[in-house]
């Protein structure tokens, strides 16, 4: 049965739209986060619905456990393969569909996911479009040895690039550090705006204790923007974003 009170109905229409591309016999990823929780289980009512032969491989140990309690059987992606399509929520999306993620700490096994499918289609609901990206504080995940030299050698590329003096944080829950699903820890930087994302993912990614940052750049192929009234707006790659999504609609 489709989910329906309590849940958000923005995320709920976009939930809904992305599983209706879903078809018998697709290979998914299935990603994280509170949105990504709805679609999971809207899948999960599909496919019982329906009984549609799915292979799935879940970006992250509370997705897999969500997957699995809910009937769906969750393979490793090695098992699996290739990926026909992920679908997984984001933090920032920008017109041109490069995208913010790891606000849940999941988005180095998310852009490997992601990176082994045909197409990736990120649901959300308004407050995730952007002009530019950054305002949300961008995740990266690093290695906890060496962990202060990382920081600070992210320290000194964010001078570089002209973004210095922000705020590079480590994520707490509480008073204890953060660990991703691969034993590593985070860091947020605080940056408000993100001029140039290709050239600060390159920066990030030449840094030897950096594991995964979440830039996702060119990697998003569709997005499905849910609104509250039930109604979605689908924004493919390149295609202009409607000026009242920026705007939020005063959500
Ligand atoms: O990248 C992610 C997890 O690492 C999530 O997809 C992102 O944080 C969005 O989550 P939500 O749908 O709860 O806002």
């Amino acid at each position: 049965m489709s989910q329906s009170s309590g849940v958000d109905p923005a995320k709920l229409a976009a939930a809904q739209a992305a599983v209706a591309l879903v078809e018998d016999g697709m290979k998914l990823g299935l990603g994280t986060g509170s949105t990504a929780a709805v679609m999971v289980r809207e899948l999960a009512a599909r496919v019982a619905a329906e009984g549609l032969k799915l292979r799935c491989a879940a970006t992250s140990q509370a997705t897999a456990d969500l997957a699995t309690s809910l009937g769906l059987r969750i393979e490793s992606l090695d098992e699996i393969g290739w990926l026909d399509m992920t679908i997984d929520g984001a933090d920032e999306v920008d017109p041109d569909l490069h995208l913010i993620k790891g606000g849940g700490a999941a988005h180095l096994r998310e852009k490997v996911v992601a990176a082994a499918s045909d197409r990736m289609v990120v649901v959300a609901d308004p407050g995730k479009v952007v002009e530019i990206l950054g305002a949300f504080p961008l995740p990266v995940e690093v290695l906890a040895f060496g962990f202060e030299t990382t920081r600070k050698l992210i320290r000194r590329a964010l001078d570089e690039l002209e973004l210095g003096g922000h705020d590079v944080m480590q994520r707490l829950r509480g008073s204890d550090p953060v660990i991703t699903d691969e034993g590593n820890l985070i860091l947020d930087l605080h940056l408000g705006c993100i001029p140039d994302a290709p050239a600060l993912a390159r920066a990030l990614a030449a840094i030897p204790g950096v594991v995964e940052h979440g830039l996702f750049l060119g990697m998003c192929d569709l997005a499905i923007i849910g609104r509250k009234d039930g109604s979605v707006i689908q924004l493919a790659r390149d295609a202009d974003i409607d000026a009242d999504l920026l705007a939020n609609e005063g959500e």
